[in-house]
């Protein structure tokens, strides 16, 4: 079943087209990434989807229902990370945690929830108390606590130490395996490389690609880069689509161990970045 399907989505903000023309579908259970450049058009995209945003024309259908006539029992299916977070507030993690579950018909446990994402040395803490970061992480938890049907994030790791980001991925992980669909926005593209099936890439409201991860821009059949250390500390570079066949040259004329080998194909970040006109 698909979860979300745009058709031709249309939205300006007096003579700027925010969204140009979109089309979307998007799988049950699939993590799917929106990347593109600040002003790309994915919050406003997002939002739509969300029913929080109208848009001025297109089809759009989110878990088979129009956003624009959201009812309270849609909502409930939703869970939304926003890009801000909330205010401040008075409450602990636990109180805010447990009051959003009320919002929910069968949320999950308020505890496990915390602990899933790492706060349970702080479940007694006041928001007002916490670091960006820890915040943030309560931002995840309130958009998974009623166990959403698709999952809303808008660049959710942002602020998130290094060790934050991978128990994140691996949450988000369980979610997917669990059957949850994720629609992501994010500028990290390890983060889209590591959860993402498939990933589309976003400019000036318009969809430029959409594909897996190790495909985009045709990655992988892009040339490799072989390098190894030559003789004295000059640094051997060959370019080839059969890197294969050139390391085995290579270790036939070294007799073996082959010093410091490297071989390297495009990153996500490479082939997002010339698809955008960014840096080479
Ligand atoms: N409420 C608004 N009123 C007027 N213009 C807006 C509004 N919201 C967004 N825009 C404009 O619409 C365009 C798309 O913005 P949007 O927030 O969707 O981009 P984005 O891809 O999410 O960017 P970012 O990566 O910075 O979050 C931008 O040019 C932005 O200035």
């Amino acid at each position: 079943m698909t979860a979300v399907e745009v058709r031709d989505l249309r939205k300006s903000y007096g003579a700027n087209k925010a969204v140009d023309g979109i089309d979307l579908d998007i799988a049950q259970g699939e993590v799917f990434a929106l990347l593109g450049p600040n002003g790309a058009g994915k919050s406003t995209t997002v939002e739509i989807l969300e029913g929080h945003r109208r848009r001025d024309s297109g089809e759009v259908r989110v878990l088979g229902c129009d956003p624009g006539r959201a009812t309270r029992e849609w909502r409930s299916r939703l869970g939304i990370v926003p890009q801000t977070s909330g205010d401040s507030s008075e409450l602990t993690v636990r109180e805010m945690v447990r009051h959003f579950a009320g919002y929910h018909p069968e949320p999950s446990d308020p505890e496990a929830v915390i602990h899933a994402v790492g706060l349970s040395e702080k479940a007694g803490v006041r928001l007002g108390r916490l670091s960006g970061g820890q915040r943030r992480r309560v931002d995840v938890a309130l958009g998974i606590i009623g166990r959403p049907e698709l999952l809303f994030l808008d660049e959710p790791t942002t602020g998130f130490d290094p060790e934050a980001r991978r128990r994140f991925w691996k949450l988000i992980e369980d979610l997917s395996h669990g059957g949850t669909t994720i629609l992501l926005t994010t500028h990290y593209l390890d983060e889209a490389e590591a959860l993402a099936d498939r990933v589309a890439v976003i400019a000036r409201g318009r969809i430029l690609e959409v594909n897996t991860p190790g495909e985009l821009g045709g990655r992988s059949a892009a040339t490799a880069r072989v390098g190894w250390l030559d003789s004295g500390s000059e640094r051997g570079v060959i370019e080839t689509d059969t890197p294969t066949q050139v390391i085995a040259e290579l270790s036939e004329r070294f007799g073996g161990e082959i010093p410091e080998l490297t071989v390297t194909r495009p990153s996500l970040e490479d082939m997002y970045l010339s698809m955008i006109g960014g840096p080479a």
